[in-house]
Formats: structure tokens, C-alpha cells, sequence
């Protein structure tokens, strides 16, 4: 009925061109696009993204709107192309619709494999891995040289990632693990076809091209995983839960029902398994590389903040004498503060992961489609001078020191790990790997900045993707601190 028609209104936002929509305005930097946007057009706008619906969301009580008060309408995912052909039509975790299939992976990963205690057991894992890059720094360090903070951190982000994930070491060549990682980041590219399907046709990216080529390879690699995983026999002194890792735990629930009381008696199958492992790859790998290169940027770029970051460490860990222990950890809260300032102003993911609505609903007055795109611009909520005061731009981790908000999206102006049905079950594994290997590096090591460079020349510039890197390698120069015996970690 006409008259029903007027009174949906749609959100604002600017006008759309045909075909393209607002696809144009977008630019590089579309966190910060949709930023000065949303100035004009207000928190909740209306774009048209080639034939795309989206509503770009950005401030917190509109983020509350959409991810707590219509959690539900909001829960599920757009679909993409790349996705599609690849992870068996969406059936990991993060690109899955929302249903029952969805909800019993989540569960099964959360408790199976990112519950408090299951991060807690791989603790070990990321102490020994860490170890190492601490030797290596100490080796530079007493050189004098030059390192690239930035390769070394995503080394041992790919160790930690691949020895929690599957248990060996990626040097390992039977793994084509550089596959696996170009997957997930054609992925996350951004693909015509999803927005102008019409032009997808023509594949001028040549996306389509790539996955498919890739398929295969990557399914080999992931059928050798398992297969080395099943035919590995845990004697059993071995049999420890430490020497589990995801695959083993995941391989575990293989042909059982996913929940034997409800009506869909789903048995996990390889298939199954092979796109958790995907997941949690893709999910582990780039997010705390990147949340630790901001951290360090912004400590090397505040000296004032380093030292008394090393102060609160040397109190805890008691003196210069050992490296830190990750129990030791939760007794550091300027730590806690220095990592959550960083991810108020860098979050890993600007943009969260895409949601979709599953109904027509109303919101705040207005009115918005089924299928339609939500994005919530976690990067502007971060910079809000509203919200932040107008010293939002500012790194200040004391504005957290009466202020404890939590990390898991309990208050919607900090939301780097999303909020509620679809937030992101590793945030106590991504928090607690950020925060260990943060106070290691600073606790081992005084950092200065190369070539004479002063804290305000530090290139800070961010290059937009699912995440947000920085655009230039961190070079910095490490300069041990501790004392002899605790450079083996020897008490
Ligand atoms: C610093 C580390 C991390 C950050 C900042 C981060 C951030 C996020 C964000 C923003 C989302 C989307 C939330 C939304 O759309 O509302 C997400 C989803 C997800 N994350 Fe993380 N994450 C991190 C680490 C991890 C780790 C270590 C894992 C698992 C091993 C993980 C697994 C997932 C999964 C499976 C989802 C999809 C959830 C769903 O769709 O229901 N994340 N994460």
C-alpha cells in the first residue's frame, strides 16, 4: 500500500549513482570515509554499495541498537563470492549464516578450543614461541642492529598460530600454508562481483580465477593435516592435553552428532573440519600481529608511557633478573590500559565482519530491509570526540584508569572484538596473546627509534583491508635490559 510505503523511511545518506551506487565515494581509506559520512548524514546512514543496501553504523548507542537490542535481526553474514567457493558455502564459523549450524560450531569452538582454560593450556605454546623471538632480539640487541619489528612479530604470530592450530611448525614444506594464507586474504579482498554481480561475470580482478586455482591446493594441504593428525599415535605419556592441539581436538568430534538432543542430528565431517581450521587460521593469524605493531608504534612514539609500562612490569615480575610469566600478567593494569587505548584507536578489524539483517525492521524511526548490509565503524566509535572527549585522537592510556571497560562488547564505545551473538569468541586468546608479548618485548628490552628518527616522524599511516596494518614496516632498535642469566630465562 502506498501510504505503508511512505512511512518506511530508510536511513539518510548521500545519493546514489546507478549501477554503482555510492561505491565511488569510498576511496582508500573507507573507515575514514564512512567516518566523515556519517558527520553529515548521522549515525545511522544509508549507503547504496554498487546494488548493495548498507547501513553504516557509528556511534554506540546506535551500535547497541543493532548488536543488543536487535541482536537477532542483525545476526547474520553478507555473502561473498570468494567465500562462497571456497569455504563449502560458508560453513566455518565467522562467514556462516545464522542457524542452528552456526550456533553449535560456535559453541563447540568456544568451549572446545577458546574457553579461559583451553587458553590457558596453550600458554607453554606461546611462552617457548616467544622465547625465541626474545633470543633473537638479544642477539640484534648486542649487535647494535636494526630490526624489523614488524616481520619478526608476524613470525611469531605464524609459529603460534600454526603450532596452536595444527601442531607443527609452517616450515614444514608438505604444508602449503602460503596457499592457506593467500585464501583468506582473496577472502577479504575487495571483489566487484560482490557488489555489481553483473560485473562479476567478467572476473576482471581475477578473483574467481585465483580461488579456483588455489582450491585445490588448499584442500590437499588440509586433507595431510588431518591425515598426519589421525595417524599420529599419542602414547601415553604424550597424551597430555598439552600436546593436543585444535585439529586433535577438533578431529575428536569427527562423525559425532553435533548435538545428539536436537532435532538436527548433524554428523561433523571433514568438510566440517576443514573450514574451523580455515577459521581459526584466518581469524588467529593477522589480528595480534597487527594489534602488537600499533602497541609498539605508539610506545616508541611515547617514551614516557614505555617507562612507565617497564615500571609496572619490573614491580610485578620482581626486579630485572627473569623474563615475565603469563600468570603474571593479570597483576599489570597500566598493561591492560596501554592495549586497550591501542585498540580503541586501532581496532584490528575497523569495520567489524559485515552483518545482514534477516527481517525488515524498524529501527531507531527507521525502516530497513531484509538482506540488507550492516557495517559498524568500530574505527570512528574509537575516535568519537563525543564519546572519547576531545582528546580522542590522543594515545592516553590513563583515560582507562577510572574507566574498566570490558573487552568482550559490553559497552558499545569499545568494541574492537564486535558485541553479542556474533562477537568474536577468541578475544580472550587474541587479549591475552597482545598483552603477553607486549610486556615481554618491553620488559627484555629498551626500544629506541632508527637513523636518528624523533617520535614524531614515525610513519603512522594504516592500510585499510579487513584489518588494518600499518602501511610501513616498524624498524626499531633493541636494547636488552635485563640481566645475563635472564636472557635463557633461567631463574
Ligand atoms: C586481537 C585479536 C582479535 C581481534 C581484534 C578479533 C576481532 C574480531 C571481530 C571484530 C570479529 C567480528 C565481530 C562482529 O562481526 O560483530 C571477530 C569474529 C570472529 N573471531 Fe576474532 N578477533 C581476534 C582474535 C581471534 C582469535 C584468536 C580467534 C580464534 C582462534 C578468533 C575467532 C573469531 C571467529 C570464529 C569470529 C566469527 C564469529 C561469528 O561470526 O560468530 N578471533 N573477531
Amino acid at each position: 500500500h502506498p501510504k505503508d510505503d511512505r512511512n518506511k523511511v530508510p536511513p539518510p545518506g548521500p545519493k546514489a549513482l546507478p549501477l554503482i551506487g555510492n561505491l565511488h565515494m569510498l576511496g582508500t581509506q573507507p573507515h575514514r570515509t564512512l567516518q566523515a559520512l556519517a558527520e553529515k548524514y548521522g549515525p545511522i546512514m544509508f549507503l547504496k554499495l554498487g546494488q548493495v543496501p548498507t547501513v553504516v553504523v557509528s556511534s554506540p548507542e546506535a551500535a547497541k541498537l543493532f548488536l543488543k537490542t536487535h541482536d537477532l535481526d542483525f545476526a547474520n553474514r553478507s555473502k561473498f563470492q570468494a567465500v562462497e567457493m571456497f569455504f563449502n558455502g560458508g560453513k566455518g564459523i565467522g562467514m556462516a549464516q545464522y542457524g542452528w549450524y552456526w550456533r553449535h560450531m560456535k559453541k563447540l569452538c568456544t568451549l572446545q578450543l577458546l574457553s579461559g582454560s583451553k587458553v590457558e593450556m596453550y600458554g607453554p605454546l606461546r611462552r617457548k614461541e616467544l622465547e625465541m623471538l626474545v633470543k633473537s632480539l638479544c642477539n640484534a640487541s648486542a649487535s647494535g642492529e636494526v630490526v624489523n619489528l614488524s616481520m619478526m612479530l608476524k613470525e611469531l604470530s605464524e609459529n603460534i598460530t600454526f603450532k596452536m592450530v595444527l601442531g607443527r611448525k609452517h616450515e614444514s614444506n608438505r604444508f602449503n600454508l602460503k596457499a592457506l594464507v593467500d585464501l583468506v586474504s582473496l577472502a577479504g579482498a575487495f571483489n566487484i562481483a560482490d557488489y555489481v554481480p553483473i560485473l562479476g561475470i567478467f572476473d576482471f580482478q581475477g578473483i574467481r580465477k585465483k580461488v579456483n586455482k588455489l582450491r585445490k591446493s588448499i584442500d590437499d594441504t588440509l586433507e595431510y593435516i588431518i591425515e598426519d593428525h589421525q595417524n599420529t599415535n599419542y602414547d601415553d605419556d604424550n597424551n597430555s592435553p598439552q600436546k593436543k592441539d585444535f585439529v586433535d581436538i577438533l578431529l575428536s568430534c569427527l562423525d559425532q552428532p553435533m548435538d545428539p538432543d536436537e532435532e538436527h542430528e548433524h554428523v561433523i565431517t571433514r568438510n566440517d573440519i576443514k573450514a574451523i581450521i580455515m577459521d581459526m587460521i584466518g581469524a588467529t593469524y593477522e589480528s595480534s600481529t597487527s594489534a602488537i605493531e600499533w602497541v609498539m608504534s605508539e610506545l616508541l612514539k611515547h617514551p614516557s608511557v614505555m617507562k612507565k609500562l617497564q615500571h609496572e612490569i619490573q614491580h610485578v615480575v620482581g626486579g630485572i633478573n627473569k623474563q615475565v610469566e603469563e600468570s603474571e600478567i593479570e597483576n599489570m593494569p597500566y598493561l591492560d590500559m596501554v592495549v586497550k587505548e591501542t585498540l580503541r584507536l586501532y581496532p584490528v578489524a575497523p569495520l567489524l565482519l559485515p552483518h545482514e539483517s534477516r527481517n525488515d525492521v524498524v529501527v531507531d524511526g527507521y525502516y530497513i530491509k531484509k538482506n540488507t548490509r550492516i557495517i559498524i565503524n568500530a574505527w570512528a566509535i574509537g575516535r568519537d570526540p563525543r564519546v572519547w572527549s576531545e582528546n580522542a585522537e590522543k594515545f592516553y592510556p590513563e583515560r582507562f584508569e577510572h574507566d574498566n571497560v570490558d573487552i568482550l562488547g559490553r559497552d558499545f564505545r569499545f568494541i574492537p572484538f564486535g558485541s553479542g551473538r556474533r562477537g568474536c569468541p577468541g578475544a580472550q586468546l587474541g587479549f591475552a596473546t597482545i598483552k603477553f608479548v607486549v610486556a615481554q618485548l618491553v620488559h627484555c628490552f629498551n626500544w629506541e627509534l632508527p637513523f636518528g628518527m624523533s617520535c614524531d616522524e614515525l610513519d603512522m599511516n594504516e592500510t585499510f583491508g579487513i584489518t588494518i596494518p600499518r602501511t610501513t614496516h616498524l624498524l626499531a632498535i633493541p636494547t636488552f635490559r635485563l640481566t645475563a642469566e635472564a636472557a635463557s630465562n633461567k631463574e
